[in-house]
């Protein structure tokens, strides 16, 4: 993984200090215990992240995949003030599928709390988007009730990115496995799961372009369901790719920048 770039590296790095710092104050035995001792609580059943999008796409519909997210590395403070429950309300009333909560404090100003604020704020099945390189943030996942996963295959070697999918699916989670090449692509393909992102931003250089989506898209067996992530700013950027049958949608700061996320979600995405 020597080429892989430095804002991403940098992160990646951090993860392991906090993976550390984090086991030194709970233990994974400890969070396992949690989890079980949770799982009878129905609210934290997970909602079915794959089977909603799956059922908008099967209907011909658009899947949203709203995000709740403060800030960015390439774009600063997005919202201030920002309440995560009330974005979430909003999100549900304007229609999103599911939603995305950035927990990464350091680089996206997340926080678990907010994934589990937003999440108790409505019925929608919710991500927990942070950067996953080992099988404790996957446990802690589960035990503040994300009902899906993100697995970033540029950040993962094969063997691991197997190891934290295997687990999240024992956990009763979904996963998203996100993709920017055609080499990480055929990586991805090989995990026998259903949901494939393809990020428009490049992490190394945080460019965006949606053609990232239409040149990977015919590479990928029909029986997936391709969300298409990052830089969805338009009706005619959702008009476009619908055109080419990704009906599944991860948007973030267009929602973010606008006072109403929700209304702005009925903007881009109501016929
Ligand atoms: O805000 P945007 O351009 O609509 O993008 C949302 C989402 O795709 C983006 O936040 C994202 C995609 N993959 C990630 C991995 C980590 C952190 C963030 C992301």
């Amino acid at each position: 993984m020597s080429d892989i770039p430095t804002i991403l590296k940098r992160i990646l790095e951090r993860k392991h200090e906090e993976v550390a710092e984090r086991s030194a104050t709970k233990s994974l035995a400890d969070l396992e215990r949690q989890i079980k001792a949770q799982s009878s609580n129905s609210e934290m059943q997970p909602r079915g992240f794959t089977n909603v999008l799956a059922h908008s796409v099967a209907a011909g519909l658009p899947a949203v995949i709203a995000e709740v997210k403060k800030a960015s590395p390439s774009k600063g403070v997005l919202r201030d003030p920002f309440h995560p429950a009330e974005i979430a309300q909003s999100y549900a009333k304007g229609g999103a599928s599911c939603l995305s909560v950035l927990t990464d404090a350091d680089f996206f100003q997340g926080h678990e709390s907010y994934l589990q604020a937003a999440r108790e704020a409505c019925s929608l099945p919710v991500i927990r988007k942070d950067f996953l390189v080992d099988p404790y943030q996957v446990f802690e996942a589960r035990a503040i009730a994300a009902d899906c996963i993100l697995l970033i295959v540029s950040a993962l070697e094969d063997a691991q990115m197997k190891e934290l999918n295997d687990l999240a699916i024992r956990l009763g989670m979904d996963v998203l496995i996100e993709v920017h090449d055609g080499d990480e692509l055929e990586r991805a393909l090989r995990l026998d799961n259903p949901l494939v992102g393809i990020n428009n931003r490049n992490l190394h250089t945080f460019d965006v372009t949606l053609d990232t989506t239409f040149e990977l898209l015919n590479h990928i067996p029909s029986n997936k369901i391709v969300v298409t992530e990052s830089g969805i700013l338009s009706r005619e950027d959702v008009a476009a790719m619908r055109a080419r049958e990704v009906h599944s949608f991860l948007v973030g700061e267009a929602f973010m920048r606008a006072e109403d996320p929700g209304q702005k979600l009925k903007e881009l995405f109501d016929s």
